[in-house]
């Protein structure tokens, strides 16, 4: 169906129709000139914004339009996540392509639902336009934290140790399976995890709410542009030098066996690729072991994979003692 034939309110209508009730903190919801919402005491509002586009962030054939819908808000989620918050309420405009189909639009928006269920979100408003470019999803999150104990980037110190959750590299591995790894004889769980981690992204926001808990991170970054950039990002904000081991670096064994596959170093994905949504920090070394036991206890994955120095800048030190800068290249939508 085309969105002429049921014109922009019925479009709203039926995607709106897709998500999930509002709860007791969304006062005024969709339907009026703006939302209204209420924060619990003793928390601020933590607020982040993130555009994806079409052609730059997704393709039709990189990813499904259910898949989309959840990956849209995850990536804004993911930030919260990083700042030790939970994410509370979503705004998302639509630019469309008067071509684009209803339905497509209709999965977009069960992705959505999927995603807000998962994450104890509500969406509270949007806008939709129509455009001669390209379909642009803009999405704005609010989310709550413990009145001044967010995590930033700009406090790691010399003494602490680094950490990432999860593994990184398995958003860019799934990239390029969907690009070019049609002809190659990967294993069906390979496959499912390199494109379950680029289509449908897990935000950590247990993890930040543990390490805001711990009272033990003294740094966090959620990692959008590969872990070279946002280590750089800690780093540079802090005043200080990371130094990383490459082979702590966690990777997820499909990626390991499909880079082989490919020919590729899986450490370039893990360093430059990005699109992972783990968390990337530092640790206060006295509390370390305690937030170590703490996540093995919750089931939730944590590494450590360097300390912070003096100086300025990210080393990247390999097993035989070699030492190289590791320069903030990764996904940059601006170079050359
Ligand atoms: N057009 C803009 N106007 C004002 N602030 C911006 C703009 N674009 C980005 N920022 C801010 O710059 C900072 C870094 O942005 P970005 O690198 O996109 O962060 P992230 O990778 O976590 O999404 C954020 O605080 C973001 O809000
Ligand atoms: C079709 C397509 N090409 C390339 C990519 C890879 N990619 C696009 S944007 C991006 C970085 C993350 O997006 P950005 O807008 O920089 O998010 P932010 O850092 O603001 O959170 C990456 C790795 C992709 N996901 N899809
Ligand atoms: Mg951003
Ligand atoms: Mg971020
Ligand atoms: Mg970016």
């Amino acid at each position: 169906m085309r969105i002429h034939e049921i014109g922009e309110f019925g479009l709203i209508d039926r995607l709106t129709q897709r998500l999930q009730p509002p709860d007791t903190s969304v006062i005024v919801g969709i339907g009026d000139d703006a939302a209204v919402t209420a924060y619990a005491p003793g928390h601020h509002v933590v607020t982040t914004t993130d555009m994806l586009v079409e052609g730059v962030h997704f393709r039709t054939d990189t990813i499904d339009d259910r898949s989309l819908g959840y990956k849209s808000l995850a990536v804004s989620i993911s930030d919260i996540a990083a700042m030790g918050g939970r994410p509370r309420h979503a705004v998302i405009s639509l630019a469309l392509p008067v071509a684009i189909d209803v339905e497509r639009l209709e999965a977009l928006y069960e992705g959505v639902r999927d995603v807000c269920v998962a994450y104890d979100t509500h969406v509270i408003g949007g806008d939709v336009v129509k455009t001669d470019g390209p379909f642009v999803i803009s999405v704005t999150l609010l989310g709550e934290v413990e009145t001044g104990r967010a995590l930033l980037r700009s406090t790691a110190r010399p003494g602490d140790l680094v950490f990432v959750t999860g593994t990184v590299g398995g958003s860019a591995a799934g990239l390029d399976y969907i690009e070019h790894g049609k002809g190659l004889d990967v294993s069906p769980d390979t496959s499912d995890h390199l494109l379950r981690c680029h289509q449908r992204p897990e935000p950590q926001v247990r993890a930040g709410r543990w390490l805001l808990a711990s009272g033990g991170c003294t740094s966090a970054n959620d990692v959008s542009d590969g872990l070279a950039s946002e280590l750089n990002e800690i780093a540079k904000m802090s005043g200080v030098r990371l130094v990383v081991q490459a082979e702590q670096i966690p990777m997820h064994h499909a990626a390991v066996s499909y880079a082989k596959q490919r020919g590729r170093d899986p450490l370039d994905w893990a360093l430059f690729g990005g699109e992972d949504y783990q968390l990337v920090g530092t640790l206060d070394p006295a509390k370390a072991g305690d937030v170590q036991n703490l996540f093995a206890k919750e089931g939730l994955p944590l590494t450590i994979i360097g300390r912070v120095v003096e100086g300025r800048g990210v080393t990247l030190a390999a097993p035989d003692g070699g030492e190289r800068e590791i320069s903030p290249k990764g996904y940059n939508h601006f170079a050359e």
